[in-house]
């Protein structure tokens, strides 16, 4: 028997813009991803002679082949069947604590510490490029939660590009607990509300791709320029949640009134939502932010954490 654990960090979008169509039925995306402290723990270990399973306590994470972890295990077996026959099944448990559907990635990342994972316990030798590979046959989003940190992300989001590590942002991030927001819902509302200004064919994409707007966010990322970062933060997903989640809407405008009065870098929605983060330049603006949020918004279901970006994606502490 072999096990490792691993911390599977979540994301917040630093911008998302939505360029056009894909034949493939996806949307061409420039974003800026940024891993964050709020992390799951994965644990593996193998079970020779057994199937795989999942293990997780929480509601509305399913532990059947639905489960993107358990999807992730089964890409590696049938990819490397010689080691799958020699080490059997593998128990996945997910200690999870990144929200649910919250735009933060957090099925995403749980898949790729799984890669990470199989390829140490398998003794594979897989590169982060050719994980990378194996991620975006599961998602758009788990080729970024590999390495992590900050990085440009093109294409449908597979296509990552590492830029220089932001340091010293904080973070204040809220999410209502029962509201969900379904990436798919997202995405096809957005083409229905906005597709006319589509381009589809790959020259007019080309071309589209000259003028995105996230070269002002990149050079600030380049510049170490928290205020400018926080200025630049953008994300053309708020455009159709916001007008159905009047939640959101409170909680950002609270998080921006919060900002006027302490200094907030800027305020956005994360993903296809619905949380929404707040940037600060340090720890206790982060507590205090905090503290003044869920006083002024009174309400159980909000759960508002306090935390940072960091330099790093899937971490392996102990196998
Ligand atoms: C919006 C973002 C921003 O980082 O994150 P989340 O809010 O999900 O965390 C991502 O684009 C989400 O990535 P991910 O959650 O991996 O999406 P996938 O499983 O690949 O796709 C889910 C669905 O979203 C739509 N989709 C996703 C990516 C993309 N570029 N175009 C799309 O149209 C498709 O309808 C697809 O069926
Ligand atoms: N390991 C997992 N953790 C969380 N959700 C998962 C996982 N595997 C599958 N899911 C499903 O994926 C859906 C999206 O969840 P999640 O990845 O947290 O959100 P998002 O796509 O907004 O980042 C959930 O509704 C859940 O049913």
């Amino acid at each position: 028997m072999k096990s490792c654990s691993l911390v599977a960090p979540a994301k917040i979008n630093l911008y998302l813009e939505i360029i056009g169509d894909r034949p493939d039925g996806y949307h061409e995306l420039v974003m800026v991803m940024q891993s964050i402290a709020l992390a799951d723990r994965v644990e593996l270990r193998t079970l020779a002679g057994e199937p795989t399973r999942v293990c997780c306590d929480h509601p509305e994470v399913p532990t059947d082949d639905r489960n993107l972890a358990a999807r992730a295990a089964m890409l590696m077996a049938q990819r490397f069947p010689e080691a799958s026959r020699r080490w059997g099944g593998v128990e996945i448990t997910i200690d999870k604590q990144i929200p649910v559907a919250a735009g933060l990635a957090g099925g995403s990342t749980d898949a790729a510490a799984t890669l990470v994972g199989l390829n140490l316990l398998w003794d594979l030798g897989l590169t982060v490029s050719e994980l990378q590979d194996l991620g975006a046959f599961l998602g758009s989003d788990v080729p970024f939660c590999i390495e992590g940190g900050t990085a440009l992300a093109t294409g449908r989001g597979e296509k990552i590009s590492p830029l220089p590590t932001v340091e010293g942002l904080y973070l204040v991030l809220g999410k209502y607990r029962s509201l969900q927001v379904s990436t798919a819902w997202a995405y096809q509302t957005f083409r229905e509300q906005f597709g006319d200004r589509y381009i589809s064919d790959e020259a007019g994409l080309e071309e589209r791709r000259q003028r995105v707007h996230s070269g002002p966010m990149v050079s600030a990322i380049a510049r170490h320029d928290l205020s400018k970062i926080g200025n630049e933060l953008y994300n053309d997903l708020e455009r159709v949640v916001l007008p159905v989640y009047p939640q959101v809407v409170q909680l950002r405008d609270t998080l921006v009134r919060q900002g006027a009065a302490s200094g907030v870098l800027g305020v956005m929605m994360s993903g296809s939502g619905p949380s929404v983060f707040a940037g600060v330049e340090s720890e206790a603006q982060a507590q205090r932010v905090r503290e003044e949020t869920a006083r002024a918004i009174p309400n159980p279901d909000l759960e508002l954490w306090a935390t940072q970006a960091i330099p790093t994606g899937i971490d392996a502490i102990s196998s």
